[in-house]
Order: structure tokens, then sequence, then C-alpha cells
């Protein structure tokens, strides 16, 4: 994506061709830090803590992390072992995204067909550049195809900007390129579609204040951040045309995990008739989970990143506690949207409706 002139993608090979480099999310939109990656308990940490995320930029982030493995197993008496124990290092790092251990799973089964240490980090590096461009154009994609749906509701109105509501950051920080949800949006943008977007800040890391408005706000496309509990409100007052949210996980019956307040979302654009779509690569199909309110993974994170909140003051970035001291906290997450609240997937293949039906037959070698 274009910021401030120059083509910057969340993750990148540096010219060693051994150091990842990632833009560390944690800091925008305040600031623009880039963190080097060349051992794995630093790719782990940068998963872990959220200097990346997002669906398929955790799996990229994951693939190139089994490179970093290869590169430091030359040195071990079993390097194939150590290289094994590192995948399932990378795996555990975020249990909700299926990307991770998707993408960690593909360059992984590469590796073992590649003989010598040198032919396995050629071959690691390889992949996980394959699974970054695809994605990048996987998402492109997407994009063509949402814009469809976009300019059909724009040609369907009689006036005004087509209203979106998006839920967290699944941009093209949480991917490699264009994002998932907001692939549509910036195609749509693009071909001069008159649209506004209503962004959810997205308690408790405002990954929508801090990182949707950031990058909608450089693309140049008209945005408001609104606090998570207003997207009802807006609903029934006929200030959203559309909901368009991103997955990090979802079943191949049409059940949505995504960020934490999603499903509360999805019940309020079904109670005022609003069509609620979610945009995601393929890659983001779990392919063998039937319910997902009952089989995927919730991830828990620290109490206190409900607890703290981080601003910047006086030029600082700066963390202030919210609640009293004593009182604790609990932080979910994500949640799941039952398949029966989901209008369509927009894919890189198409459009579907949510269901294990429409879902197969767009992707019938599943
Ligand atoms: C395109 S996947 C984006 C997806 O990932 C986000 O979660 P997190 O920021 O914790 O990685 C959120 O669920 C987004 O919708």
């Amino acid at each position: 994506m274009l910021v401030d002139g120059n083509q910057i993608r969340p993750i990148w090979l540096d010219d060693d061709r051994t150091t990842v480099k990632v833009i560390d999310q944690r800091q925008l939109p305040h600031r623009f830090v880039v963190a080097d990656l060349t051992q794995v308990d630093e790719v782990i940490h940068a998963i872990v803590e959220m200097f990346v995320r997002g669906a398929p930029l955790i799996g990229a982030t994951g693939a190139y992390g089994v490179m970093i493995a290869a590169l430091n197993a030359g040195l071990k008496n079993d390097p194939m072992a150590f290289i094994e124990k590192e995948c399932r290092r990378l795996k555990a790092a975020r249990p909700t995204a299926v990307n991770l251990a998707w993408a960690v799973d593909r360059v992984l089964a590469i590796v073992r067909t590649a003989g010598s240490v040198e032919a396995c980090i050629d071959a690691a590096r390889d992949e996980a550049a394959a699974i970054a461009e695809e994605e990048a154009e996987n998402c492109r994609m997407i994009g063509v195809h949402g814009a469809e749906i976009v300019e059909a509701i724009r040609h369907e109105k009689d006036r005004g900007p087509v209203n979106i509501l998006t839920h967290c950051n699944a941009g093209w920080l949480a991917c490699i390129e264009y994002g998932t949800a907001t692939a549509p949006i910036y195609e749509a943008f693009n071909r001069g579609v008159d649209l506004h977007v209503w962004v959810d800040e997205t308690r408790p890391l405002n990954q929508g204040a801090r990182l949707t408005a950031w990058e909608l706000g450089k693309h140049g496309v008209p945005h408001t951040v609104i606090t998570d509990n207003a997207g009802g409100h807006l609903m029934q007052h006929g200030r959203v045309d559309m909901v368009i949210v991103g997955t990090d996980r979802s079943t191949h019956t049409g059940d949505v995990a995504n960020k934490i307040g999603t499903y509360l979302k999805a019940l309020a654009a079904k109670d005022n008739g609003i069509p609620f779509y979610v945009a995601l690569p393929s890659s983001t199909f779990d392919w063998t989970m039937t319910d997902g309110v009952k089989e995927i993974p919730i991830e828990e994170r620290s109490p206190d990143e409900v607890r703290y909140i981080q601003g910047l003051a006086d030029g600082q970035l700066t963390r202030v506690l919210v609640p009293p001291e004593t009182s604790p906290a609990a932080d979910f997450a994500f949640d799941v949207t039952p398949a029966r609240l989901v209008t369509g997937f927009i894919t890189e293949r198409g459009v579907c409706g949510a269901s294990e039906e429409k879902i197969h037959e767009l992707f019938p070698e599943h």
C-alpha cells in the first residue's frame, strides 16, 4: 500500500534475505516503528505481543518463522528435529487464527523434502514468499468481488454515500496488501464510488481506532471512528448500508470467529435488515470444524489489555489505568458469529452464501 508516497507492506524480507522486517503495529498510529526478526523467539514474541496481527499476516509471519528456524538449525545435531520443534512453538503462539498453523504446516511440508539445511532455508524462504504473494493477490480479488456489492448498494440508494461499518482492523495491516474487509472499500473508493466508513474503535486494543483509521486516512477514504456500542444505534437510524468484517477462522459450515464484538454487530445487522458480509481468503476457512461456537478456540489475553489503554499524551505514548486498581478484568479476544447471521462470504473466488453447500460450491476441492 502507498503510505506517504512509499510502497510498504506490514512484512518484508531484508536485502540480506535472512532478516524479517515487520511494522510494530502496537505503536501505530502515533509511531511508525519497524522491528527486525532474526530468531524464532522474536517471531513468536512479535505474534504474541501483536507487533503483527490479523490472520493472513500472522500466517505469513509464521511462514517466515520457519525460514528463520531453518537458518538457526545449521549448528544443531539434528537440524530437522530442531525445525519441527520450532514449528510447533510457532503454531502455539496464538490459537484462533487458522492461518498460522496452515502457513507453518505448508512451509514445513516443503522443508521436509528439501534435503540439506541450505536447501531447507531456500525452500522455506521461497514458500513463505509465495504465501505472501498469494495472499496479496487473494485480497486484491476479494476487493474486486466485494466492490461489486458496494457499487450495487450505491445504485440502489437515491442519494448519499454508501455507509459501511467495519469492526477491528481487517485491513492491509492485517494482511499483505489491500486487507480483507477493507479490500472492497479500497477498490470501490478507487473506482470513484461515494462511500464512508464507520470505524468501530474495537476495544480493548483499539485496532479500529488506531489501525483502520490510520490506513483509511492514508488512502483518503472518508471515515468516522465510533464507539463499539454505537453501531446498533446507527443501524436503527438508517445510517449503515452494509457491514463488512474480517475473520480469523471461519468454519466450512459458515460460522465466523472474529474480534470480540463482531457477534453483537451481526445481531444488530440482522435485526435491522442490513447485509453482513465476511471477507476472507480461503486460507482462513477451517475445513474440519463444523460448529464454530463449540469448536473454535477463543484466545483469552492479559486482563491488563482491558485495564489499561494506550494513547499519545504530550507527544509520548502513554498507558493509563481505567478501572480501579483492585478490579479484576477479563480479555476475551474473539467471538463466533453463527452462519445464520452472515449474509455472505467475500472470497478470492467470488461471493457465496454462509452455508456448507455454498462454500463447497466455490471450493469443491475441499
Ligand atoms: C484479516 S484477519 C483480521 C482479523 O484479525 C483481528 O484480530 P487480531 O487483531 O487480534 O489479530 C480481527 O479479528 C480482525 O478482524
